[in-house]
């Protein structure tokens, strides 16, 4: 697939520049230049793929979130290895819970976390806290220097964070996700990107819904038809150790 004899989309023509690569994805493979990408980490924090986090307390099922960090940790290792911008997002409020409005904010109505912890009254202070547990990044998947960490109030990563900002000061033009949920966070910042023009690429095999199979699967759907491609950690890692240029075929 690393050829430009493939079908092949993408921001701008590649430039025969050694960070030019291939990346397959559905419906179309992704010209990228490594030096304008990203890679995304959304949410991986105790609270969605942790046992006794926040999703798990909720009633959704985070058994198979296992293999979704190792997925995750093989990306984020080939990201670094060839220069792709690492970004992490962290989901959560204040312990008192300012930033998650209250009744005059449809999130405090649909925030699951916010809902749970109204019916348990002993975990108020505990879910999406910052400084708690369940706030805190799993331990398989931390940032080391040269990442960004980017804290987010809603499941939008592009509201009222610094995400644009920090992108458009780099250059950044394709945001590759990976990271819990894929029908929620993920997607939502998915496709605000869409709107803000970014190009955005799923790693399937390094997401996980909240909710039943069929919704990751929805979600990807949703994702390849009208909002960006979708790849995979295997089709990723290759792509980096193999750059382009016009005209060869590999
Ligand atoms: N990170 C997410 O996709 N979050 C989903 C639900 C929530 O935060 O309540």
């Amino acid at each position: 697939m690393n050829s430009l004899t493939q079908p092949v989309v993408g921001h701008a023509p590649l430039r025969n520049n050694p960070t030019d690569v291939i990346l397959p994805a559905r419906p179309e493979s992704l010209a990228i230049n490594s030096g304008e990408t990203a890679l995304i980490v959304v949410d991986m924090q105790n609270a969605y793929s942790t046992k006794g986090g926040y999703l798990d307390l909720a009633g959704f099922d985070v058994s198979s979130t296992g293999p979704v960090i190792e997925q995750i940790a093989r990306a984020i290792e080939a990201a670094r290895a060839a220069g792709v911008q690492v970004i992490f997002f962290q989901n959560g409020w204040d312990s008192e819970y300012a930033e998650a409005g209250g009744p005059g904010s449809p999130n405090w109505h649909k925030s699951n976390a916010l809902k749970t912890m109204r019916k348990n009254p002993e975990l108020q202070g505990k879910l999406l806290a910052k400084g708690s547990w369940d706030y805190d990044l799993v331990d398989a998947l931390q940032p080391q220097p040269g990442d960004l960490v980017v804290p987010k109030p809603r499941y939008s990563g592009f509201f009222n964070t610094a995400f644009d900002s920090l992108l458009r000061a780099r250059g950044i033009r394709n945001l590759v996700f990976t990271g819990i949920a894929t029908n929620v966070c993920v997607e939502s910042t998915l496709r605000d990107g869409f709107f803000l023009e970014y190009f955005g690429v799923v790693l399937a095999d390094a997401t996980h819904q909240a909710g039943p199979e069929f919704v990751q699967q929805a979600s990807l759907y949703n994702i390849e038809t009208f909002f960006g491609w979708v790849s995979s950690v295997d089709d990723f890692c290759t792509a980096l150790t193999k750059p382009v240029t016009q005209g060869a075929s590999a």
